[in-house]
């Protein structure tokens, strides 16, 4: 036993795990918008730190396995991924803390806002967006998918709407690995409505079998939509067309905008065989050679 004289360790008494948090130190704030998991807000932690709040609506998430899981989360750091700070796990809902990012996803900020003439809308709009910076926004979405490759952790859903965009177009990727605690079937099921089906390559839609390389198809459709600016991949077609599509092997047309070069590295991403396409890794040179070559 520890003799009274002497101080008692560090961690006696702390009923916490360091990625628990303490629901006292957040204050919620306005909200963000909902996900799978219901509604998200910003929030203020320790009094100064932006954070975005999920509070994980009940029955939406696997709980128990996912509070498993933040522990690996919490320790996935990279400057192009949404930092999992922690969760408020004594309480229901239980709550899910992440780095704050202030232009939301990626999807709607490479989207032109027509809702205000450009001169009265201020800021950075999409057409400002010139090609050069399109694809910075890639390379950095690619860092950070690189870094995930590196660590055997799998997205699951890659798209530009799971980015997130922070000041002077910095970029990172959101919820990575989450898709394993939906509980919605709709979701998770290949045949189901809300399955991500244009962003899933065949072996994902044959046999569900998700990989890196299934992420790296995900990118190519990430790629496509930042250089469309935001259009719907395969448009209005359904699920069931883009399937047979895909199976066929016809893959997207070239952006209006968008440098063959460019183009060439998103077919890379959708070669039918997930041993084709390239790594993450091999992607981020590429990009980074295109763009110091044409840009
Ligand atoms: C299973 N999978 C893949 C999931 C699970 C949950 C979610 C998602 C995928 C993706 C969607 N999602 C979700 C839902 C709601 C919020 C967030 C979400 C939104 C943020 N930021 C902002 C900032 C501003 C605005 C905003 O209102 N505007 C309008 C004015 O112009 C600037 C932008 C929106 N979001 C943010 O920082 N995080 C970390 C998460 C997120 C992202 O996290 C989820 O919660």
């Amino acid at each position: 036993t520890t003799p009274c004289d002497r101080p008692a360790p560090p961690t006696a008494g702390l009923s916490h795990d360091k990625w628990e948090i303490d629901p006292s130190e957040l204050v919620l704030l306005e909200e963000l918008g909902a996900g799978q998991f219901g509604v998200v807000r910003h929030g203020r932690w320790h009094g100064s730190i932006d954070t975005a709040v999920k509070m994980m609506k009940e029955g939406t998430m696997s709980e128990d396995d996912f509070i498993d899981e933040a522990k690996v989360m919490t320790k996935l750091q990279h400057p192009n991924l949404v930092q999992l700070y922690g969760v408020c796990s004594k309480h229901r809902p239980i709550y899910i803390v992440t780095e704050y990012m202030r232009h939301g996803s990626l999807l709607t900020y490479v989207r032109p806002r027509q809702s205000r003439p450009a001169e009265v809308r201020g800021g950075t709009s999409a057409d400002q967006l010139g090609p050069g910076v399109l694809l910075d926004m890639c390379i950095q979405v690619c860092k950070g998918m690189t870094y995930l490759e590196k660590h055997n952790y799998i997205h699951r859903d890659l798209a530009a709407r799971n980015c997130l965009v922070a000041e002077e177009n910095v970029v990172k990727v959101a919820d990575f690995g989450l898709a394993r605690y939906v509980l919605d079937d709709q979701y998770t099921s290949s045949g189901g409505t809300k399955f991500p089906i244009k962003w899933a390559p065949p072996e994902v839609l044959n046999y569900t079998r998700f990989s890196s390389k299934s992420d790296v198809w995900a990118f190519g459709v990430l790629m496509w939509e930042v250089f469309t600016r935001g259009k719907v991949p395969y448009g209005k077609m359904k699920n069931s067309e883009v399937v047979d599509m895909v199976q066929k092997g016809h893959v997207l047309e070239k952006p209006k905008e968008c440098l063959n070069e460019i183009y060439n590295v998103m077919k890379a991403c959708w070669r039918h065989a997930p041993e084709d396409r390239p790594s993450f890794r091999l992607l981020k040179e590429e990009l980074s050679g295109v763009a110091h070559s044409v840009l």
